[in-house]
């Protein structure tokens, strides 16, 4: 018996329906027996969502591939320690430093400062404040505030538009966004500096990473940070100092940026029911497993208080996992949590006035928007 897949259109495969629907898509192929199933996008794809799963896609790189994966297509994601399979332990290792914990400890001050540069009105769109609020951040954080703000959105901006929008090149935006990231690292390195591209300049290619780690961590954290103040404002009890931390667990757990990710099979794969070609599409689902509830109780509700225990192993996946786990993991939870602190700091009670939160996937999975609350 070949593994089960969702209705199919017989010529064009399952690509309509990832295209206008994926979530759908998803959600029918979950219900189908096992938690493995099939989907023609093109290529033969296999999509998987049990922790066994997850573990021996994240862990075995020689088999699950980056090269070739979704993220080619995505210019902007396209490149740098992404698509690096051979070498890829040693250029993380090059890398991490700057992104830890302890390191990005000494950037909170001006992350905070950023912050506090905009005014806050009594009600507005979640979304919008959170889009700002994260170039704002991650400016302070990679170029202490030093590189032009216009420049970062225009870059950042066709990201979050619906395919193709975000596939389509763009020589000339990159030309001048790679031109401005090199003056900028060429003043550090002869001038020094504490901020991440000081660190990042000193490695072949570093501007090219901090390019792409830009694009990698601006629409994750600013869907993040929109989704956490709508259900923030929903479940009033966890807008408190104690609540945000698991708050925003929560809210990565319901709604992973990284909805789906992708791989592709150096060699075959035998599943028993079937054995996959070489070259054949193997993509992980954190929004499956993490909705999955042979793992998790109510797991379509917004419930913080189940971080009180540790989650499922490999079945909490929204920053990936294994030697490719998140670059920014330690990054983007110290701007969640700054971005939500300030809103504390500027009103005790957070309410929903209106919006629309249904999600809407595209590179990155955000809320439609706009999430309307009011803080006072
Ligand atoms: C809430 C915010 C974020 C989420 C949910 C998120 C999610 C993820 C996920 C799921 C992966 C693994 C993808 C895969 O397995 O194919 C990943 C990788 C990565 N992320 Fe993030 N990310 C976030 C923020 C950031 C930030 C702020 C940065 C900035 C440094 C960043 C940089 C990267 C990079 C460079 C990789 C590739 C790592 C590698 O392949 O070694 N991310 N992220």
């Amino acid at each position: 018996m070949p593994l089960p897949s969702p209705t199919v259109h017989p010529q064009a495969g399952h690509l309509p329906r990832w295209a206008s629907a994926p979530l759908t898509l998803l959600e029918e192929g979950a219900q189908l027996p096992g938690k493995l199933f099939t989907l023609r996008l093109g290529l033969p794809a296999v999509v998987g969502f049990s922790p066994e799963w997850n573990r021996r896609l994240l862990t075995d790189l020689n088999t699950f591939r980056s090269a070739g994966s979704f993220s080619r297509v995505v210019p902007y994601l396209s490149g740098g320690i992404i698509l690096t399979d051979t070498g890829h332990k040693e250029r993380r290792h090059a890398l991490n430093p700057p992104f830890s914990k302890r390191s990005l400890e000494t950037l909170r001050a001006r992350v905070r400062a950023a912050l506090r540069a905009e005014r806050l009105d009594s009600s507005f769109d979640a979304l919008a404040w959170a889009d700002r609020a994260v170039l704002r951040m991650l400016n302070a954080a990679f170029f202490d505030s030093d590189f032009d703000t216009r420049l970062l959105h225009a870059f950042l901006a066709p990201l979050r538009s619906p395919f193709p929008v975000p596939a389509l090149p763009r020589p000339l935006l990159f030309a001048r966004m790679d031109a401005a990231l090199s003056r900028l690292a060429r003043t550090r390195l002869t001038q020094g500096g504490d901020d991440l591209l000081t660190h990042l300049a000193r490695w072949p290619g570093g501007v090219r990473e901090t390019r792409i780690s830009l694009a990698a961590g601006h629409d994750t954290t600013t869907h993040s940070l929109a989704w956490a103040v709508w259900h923030l404002a929903q479940h009033p009890a966890w807008f408190q100092a104690d609540g945000l931390k698991p708050a925003i667990r929560e809210t990565l757990r319901l709604y992973p940026p990284g909805w789906m990710g992708s791989r592709r099979l150096s060699q075959p794969l035998d599943l028993g029911a079937e054995v996959l070609p070489k070259g054949a599409l193997a993509l992980y689902s954190p929004y499956l497993s993490a909705r999955d509830p042979d793992f998790w109780d109510a797991p379509d509700a917004f419930r913080p208080e189940r971080w009180e225990r540790p989650p499922p192993a490999w079945s909490y996946l929204p920053f990936g996992g294994g030697e490719r786990l998140c670059l920014g993991i330690h990054l983007a939870n110290l701007l969640l949590e700054e971005a939500l602190l300030y809103l504390l700091e500027s009103g005790s009670q957070l309410r929903a006035l209106h919006g629309n939160p249904a999600p809407r996937p595209g590179v990155t999975l955000g809320p439609s928007g706009p999430l309307v609350v009011r803080l006072g």
